[in-house]
């Protein structure tokens, strides 16, 4: 007989935090219509956890600190892991998988790091693998790139998948608010990762933009292919800056294929307030995709939070607990198309440079000719007069007035643009680098936010 007659789906759950708890509580409150929906009972049959007088909501029988005795039960169906990290995750799931036990995961860390390993047990044994809730939160949108366009050839995805970053970032461009109470609230709402140098320093992005680039490309992207920077270095300054050009700060994730290689970046950027990303707020996370043939389609909703990644966790579960009543599984990671990566320094896109400068006659012109010696094309130039005198280097006397130089660049590679600013430094008339920032969506079509002239 094929499928399982009916007989109830037991699952293990790994982690009972922040998502783990509301899992918990949604397979309760719902486990009627979850039955009915799966064409079988749901059942919770451990739940591994480090400290069991810590979960009182959880019935104590079923808490237990032998997460390897629990993956490793002849009863379990799927196993489903809201712990993070990766060892021991890393042995737990590959047990599970090798045996034919279904996994469900939130955890991208794990994902992009050793997602191949993890694909290929579960090829083998044919169980299901399923990681909706480790990109973007409760935002359908590793199924809809897997399924729904699996006909279609992605070419770029793009957007805001780290939800407490966004949350900091919106914070300070709204209220003022100071980045490390920002940050401590965003940790109180349940949004920051364990050890939130994750989140801020955009390792969580990076892990979601390989795993994006992953999927969407069918190659094989890890963390370390994703050029990263956090936010930690966005000044009040940067937001001002980015407020006098009508731009806004976000933190970005950028997949694209170029000329048959995979690029992945993940780094803070100026977007105009009139791009869609701009009006992304709090821990709201939107990812355009474009598609040949589909065009541009964007995807918005909650990134980060409790209920709303169990949403997605569950979603998971269900697909997986389906496969089991009839017998089958879902479709696979596909990988074939092994593109090489891109590096950075060939990445092109634009740049907004400040330049703290001596305000004397010829100076713009030395400015511009550094430019122009490293091949970047300025698109725009402002000059703040500030109007105060310099100190000479000499002898502390008062100098030329100090004036800021405010540069955008049109598109140019990374590393041209790393050799100008490191050019200017050089120049006596320039006092100092005020602030590099990518700028990124001016004037082009919305999923594509970088590479525009
Ligand atoms: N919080 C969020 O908004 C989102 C979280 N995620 C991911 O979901 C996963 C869980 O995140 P949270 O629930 O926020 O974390 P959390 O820190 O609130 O919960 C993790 C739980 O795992 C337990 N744990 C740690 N080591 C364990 C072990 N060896 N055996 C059993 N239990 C162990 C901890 O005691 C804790 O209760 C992580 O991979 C995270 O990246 C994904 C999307 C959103
Ligand atoms: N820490 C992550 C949680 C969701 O993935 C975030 O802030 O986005
Ligand atoms: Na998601």
């Amino acid at each position: 007989m094929v499928g399982n007659g009916g007989r109830p789906i037991s699952i293990a759950l790994l982690g009972c935090g922040v998502v783990g708890s509301q899992v918990v509580r949604l397979l309760t409150e719902q486990a009627d219509e979850l039955a009915a929906r799966v064409g079988a009972p749901l059942r919770l049959v451990g739940v591994a956890v480090r400290r069991p007088q810590r979960h009182p909501d959880v019935p104590a029988d079923l808490l237990t600190t032998d997460a390897a005795g629990l993956v490793s039960r002849d009863d379990v169906d799927v196993v489903v892991e809201l712990v993070g990290g990766i060892e021991p995750v890393r042995g737990l799931l590959l047990t599970a998988l090798k045996a034919g036990k279904s996994v469900v995961s939130a955890n991208k860390a794990l994902l992009a790091e050793d997602g191949a390993a993890l694909a290929a047990a579960a090829d083998e044994s044919g169980a299901d693998l399923y990681y909706e809730a480790s990109v973007a939160g409760a935002i359908p949108l590793l199924r809809p790139i897997q399924q729904s366009l699996a006909g279609d050839r992605i070419v770029r995805v793009a957007g805001i998948v780290n939800g407490t970053t966004n949350f900091i970032l919106s914070a300070m461009a709204s209220s003022g608010a100071n980045y490390t109470e920002a940050l401590e609230e965003a940790g109180r709402l349940g949004y920051a990762e364990a050890d939130p140098t994750a989140d801020v320093d955009g390792y969580d992005a990076a892990s979601k933009a390989a795993i994006l680039a992953s999927l969407a490309f069918h190659t094989r992207v890890t963390a370390d292919d994703v050029h990263r920077e956090g936010i930690r270095d966005v000044s009040a300054a940067d937001i001002a800056a980015a407020k006098a050009l009508g731009c806004t700060v976000k933190l970005l994730a950028i997949c694209e294929q170029v000329d048959g290689r995979v690029s992945a970046r993940v780094h803070p950027a100026m977007i105009p307030r009139s791009h869609p990303l701009a009006s992304v707020s709090g821990a709201y996370n939107a990812v355009f995709i474009e598609a040949a043939a589909a065009g541009q389609l964007m995807f918005y909703g909650q990134g980060a939070g409790g209920p709303q990644t169990a949403s997605a966790v569950l979603g998971d579960l269900v697909a997986a607990a389906r496969n089991r009543v009839i017998g089958g599984r879902g479709p696979r990671d596909t990988a074939h198309a092994a593109l090489p990566v891109l590096s950075m320094g060939e990445t092109h896109t634009r740049y907004h440079v400040a330049l703290d400068v001596n305000d004397r006659a010829g100076v713009l012109a030395q400015v511009a000719g550094v430019f122009a010696e490293h091949g970047v094309s300025i698109a725009t130039v402002r000059q703040e007069g500030r109007g105060e005198a310099g100190r000479d280097a000499d002898d502390g006397a008062p100098g030329p007035k100090d004036a800021t130089l405010v540069i955008v660049t049109h598109s140019a590679s990374d590393a041209a643009l790393a050799a100008t600013v490191q050019a200017l430094t050089g120049l006596d008339a320039v006092r100092g680098v005020a602030g590099v920032l990518r700028v990124e969506g001016l004037g082009r079509p919305v999923t594509d936010l970088g590479g525009g002239s």
